[in-house]
C-alpha cells in the first residue's frame, strides 16, 4: 500500500511540474509590429497612438527591415523592466541599418547609424543600443522609424547594461583579432609578392586587403576616423571596393591555378571580363553610373561562371592547386551557406555566423598564401629541372656543348681580366667506333657514362667539364697552367684506363688520347680550343692513349709532352 501511495505521489508531482513548466512557458517580452504601408497617418499621430490598430504583428522574432523608404515599427513590452536593471533596447544586425526611435514619452526621436553623425560610439556595431534610463513597464510602447539597404533580419530584445558591455567587449577582441589577421596575411602576401616579383602574391594581397576595408566599414571600425567615415560613406567607396576585390580575384585564381596556358579558352573569357572590370573601376572613381551595377553584376555571373568551370576541370585534371582552392574555402563556403540558409528563413539564424565569416575568410586567405608558396616551389622545382636539362647532357650528366660554350668564355674572359692562368684539356675515347660496334651502341653508352664520372672524379669542384660531341670532351682547368694541366690530364687518364669498365660481365680495357694547351694573352677561346684540339691529334697521330700539350704559340706546330 505504501509503496502505490508513493507511486501515486510520484506521478502527481511529474504531473504538477509539467504543468507549471507549461504554464510558464515563455510570452515573448516584447511584441514587435509594422504598420501596414498606405495607411498615410503623420508621425504625430502615430506617436499619439491613433495608428495602433493598423500595426500587424511580426510572428518571428527576427524582424526584416527592407527598403530606403522609412518604416514605421512598434514594439510592445510584455513585462517590467525596473530602473535598476539599466536596461536597454537592442537591435541586432544594425549594418547598413538607420533608425529613429521614441522611447515613451520622448520628444525627440534617437537617432542610430552604424556610422556617420547618428553613430553611438559609445558601443561596439555589434547592435543598436538604446538606453531606458526609467525602465520600461508593462504596457509600454517604443516607436522606432527604420530604413535599411540590407537585408539582414534584426533581432528586438531588452538586455541589461552589463550583457550589453559583455558583448561588445567580445565583439571588440573578435573584431580585432579577424581584421588584425586578415590585415597581416594581406601585408605578408603582398611582401612576398614584392620579394619574389610574383604577380599572384599581390593579387591576393589587394583581394584580401580589400575584404578588410569592406568589413572595417560594414562593422563600423573606421568610425574611429573621421576622414575614413566620409570615404566609406561616399556610395563610390563600396561599388570600388568590390569591383577591386572581384578582380584582384578573377586574376588570382588565373594565375595560382595556371589557367592562360592550361585552359586557354576560359582564359580569354576571364580577361575579357577584367577589362570591364577595370572599365567599371576606372568610371566609378569619378562617377556612379546608373548601368554599373548591372554590368557589373553580369560580368561577375560570368567570371564565376568561369572560374567554377575552371576549378572543376583543374580537380578533374589533379591539379594541385585546386585541392589547395577547395581546401582554403570550404569553411567559409560552409557558413556563407549557413548564411543564406538563415536570410532565405531555411535555417535559424546563428549569431556565430557573424563572427564565423570573417574569421574564414582570414583562414581561407591564410591557406591561399601557403597554396601560392606551394605552388612557386613546385614552379621553382620545374624551372630548375628544365633548366638543368638545358645545360646537362642526358647520358652523362656533364655540360652540354653549348652550356660548356659559356662556361668556357666566361672562363676564358675572368682569366684575361685577372691574370691567371687557365687551360684546356680536349679528350676522346680511343677507337670508340669499334667499342659501338663489337658491344653495341647501349654498351658504348654506358662506356661514354662510366669515363665521364671517372673524369669527373678526378676534376676540383671549380673545374668545367662537358661533352663536346659524340665521344669528344672538353676540360676547363682555371688556374692551371700548361705544366699543372698535363698533369691533371696525366691524372685523369690513369683514372680512365687505369682499370678496366665492367659492363654486364664484360671487361673493356679503354684509352683516351688527349691535348692541352694554356690560354696566351690576348687569345680567343676558339683560338685555345684549336691549339688543344690539335695536341689532341697529335696524341692520337703518335699512337693514342697518351697526353700532348701544345707548348707554342702557333696553332700548326703541338709539342708532345
Ligand atoms: N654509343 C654511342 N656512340 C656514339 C655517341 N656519339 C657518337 N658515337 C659514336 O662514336 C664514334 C666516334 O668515332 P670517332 O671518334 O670518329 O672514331 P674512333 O672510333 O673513336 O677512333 P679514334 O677517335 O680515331 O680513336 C662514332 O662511331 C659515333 O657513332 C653516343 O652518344 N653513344
Amino acid at each position: 500500500m505504501d509503496r502505490f501511495v508513493r507511486r501515486a505521489m510520484h506521478i502527481v508531482c511529474l504531473l504538477l511540474v509539467t504543468l507549471t513548466t507549461v504554464g510558464a512557458a515563455p510570452v515573448p517580452a516584447l511584441e514587435v509590429s509594422f504598420l501596414a504601408p498606405g495607411t498615410g497617418f503623420t508621425a504625430e499621430r502615430i506617436l499619439a497612438g491613433e495608428a495602433a490598430e493598423h500595426f500587424e504583428s511580426v510572428p518571428s522574432a527576427d524582424v526584416v527591415i527592407m527598403g530606403k523608404e522609412p518604416q514605421w515599427l512598434r514594439v510592445v513590452a510584455h513585462r517590467d523592466y525596473p530602473q535598476q536593471l539599466a536596461p536597454n533596447l537592442v537591435m541586432t544586425q544594425p549594418y547598413r541599418k538607420a533608425i529613429e526611435v521614441w522611447r515613451p514619452g520622448d520628444h525627440v526621436p534617437l537617432r542610430r547609424a552604424t556610422y556617420g553623425a547618428d553613430a553611438d560610439l559609445n558601443h561596439s556595431t555589434l547592435f543598436h543600443v538604446i538606453p531606458l534610463p526609467n525602465g520600461l513597464r508593462r504596457g509600454d510602447v517604443i516607436y522606432l522609424r527604420a530604413k535599411a539597404v540590407d537585408v539582414r533580419p534584426s533581432r528586438f530584445t531588452i538586455e541589461s547594461a552589463a550583457y550589453v558591455h559583455r558583448m561588445d567587449m567580445t565583439f571588440g577582441r573578435a573584431r580585432t583579432f579577424v581584421l588584425t589577421s586578415l590585415s597581416i596575411v594581406a601585408v605578408l602576401a603582398l611582401g612576398f609578392g614584392v620579394s619574389l616579383r610574383q604577380r599572384g602574391y599581390a593579387y591576393l594581397a589587394l583581394t584580401l586587403a580589400a575584404q578588410a576595408v569592406t568589413l572595417a566599414i560594414e562593422g563600423g571600425e573606421v568610425r574611429e576616423s573621421s576622414w575614413l567615415v566620409s570615404v566609406a560613406q561616399d556610395h563610390r567607396t563600396n561599388i570600388l571596393l568590390n569591383t577591386i576585390a572581384t578582380l584582384a580575384s578573377v586574376r588570382f585564381l588565373m594565375f595560382f591555378l595556371s589557367i592562360p596556358p592550361l585552359q586557354p579558352r576560359i582564359a580569354k573569357v576571364l580577361n575579357a571580363c577584367s577589362i570591364v572590370f577595370l572599365a567599371l573601376i576606372a568610371v566609378s572613381t569619378v562617377h556612379v553610373w546608373y548601368a554599373s551595377a548591372m554590368i557589373g553584376n553580369v560580368t561577375l555571373l560570368v567570371a564565376i561562371v568561369s572560374v567554377f568551370k575552371a576549378i572543376l576541370h583543374a580537380l578533374h585534371m589533379r591539379q594541385r592547386e585546386a585541392f589547395f582552392l577547395l581546401l582554403a574555402w570550404t569553411p567559409l563556403m560552409i557558413v556563407a551557406a549557413i548564411r543564406v540558409g538563415g536570410l532565405q528563413g531555411w535555417l535559424p539564424i546563428f549569431d556565430w555566423v557573424e563572427f564565423a565569416l570573417p574569421f574564414t575568410m582570414t583562414v581561407g586567405g591564410l591557406g591561399l598564401l601557403f597554396g601560392m608558396t606551394d605552388k612557386l616551389r613546385q614552379l621553382r622545382r620545374e624551372n630548375e629541372t628544365a633548366r638543368h636539362r638545358a645545360t646537362h647532357d642526358g647520358l652523362t650528366g656533364v655540360l652540354t656543348r653549348s652550356a660548356l660554350d659559356d662556361a668556357m668564355q666566361a672562363a676564358a674572359e675572368a682569366a684575361h681580366a685577372t691574370g691567371r692562368p687557365l687551360s684546356v684539356v680536349f679528350f676522346d675515347i680511343d677507337h670508340f667506333k669499334r667499342v659501338n660496334d663489337d658491344n653495341g651502341h647501349a654498351t658504348g653508352d654506358e662506356v661514354l657514362r662510366i669515363v665521364a664520372l671517372r673524369t669527373l672524379n678526378r676534376l676540383r669542384p671549380f673545374d668545367v667539364f662537358g661533352r663536346y660531341g659524340g665521344d669528344e670532351m672538353l676540360v676547363g682547368l682555371p688556374g692551371a697552367t700548361l705544366d699543372e694541366a698535363v698533369l691533371i690530364a696525366e691524372h685523369v687518364r690513369g683514372a680512365v684506363s687505369g682499370s678496366p669498365i665492367s659492363i654486364d660481365g664484360r671487361r673493356l680495357e679503354i684509352g683516351i688520347s688527349m691535348g692541352v694547351a694554356q690560354l696566351r694573352e690576348g687569345e680567343t677561346l676558339g683560338a685555345l680550343l684549336r691549339r688543344a684540339d690539335i695536341a689532341l691529334y697529335q696524341s692520337k697521330a703518335q699512337g693514342r692513349g697518351r697526353v700532348t700539350g701544345c707548348y707554342l704559340e702557333t696553332p700548326t706546330q703541338p709539342f708532345t709532352a
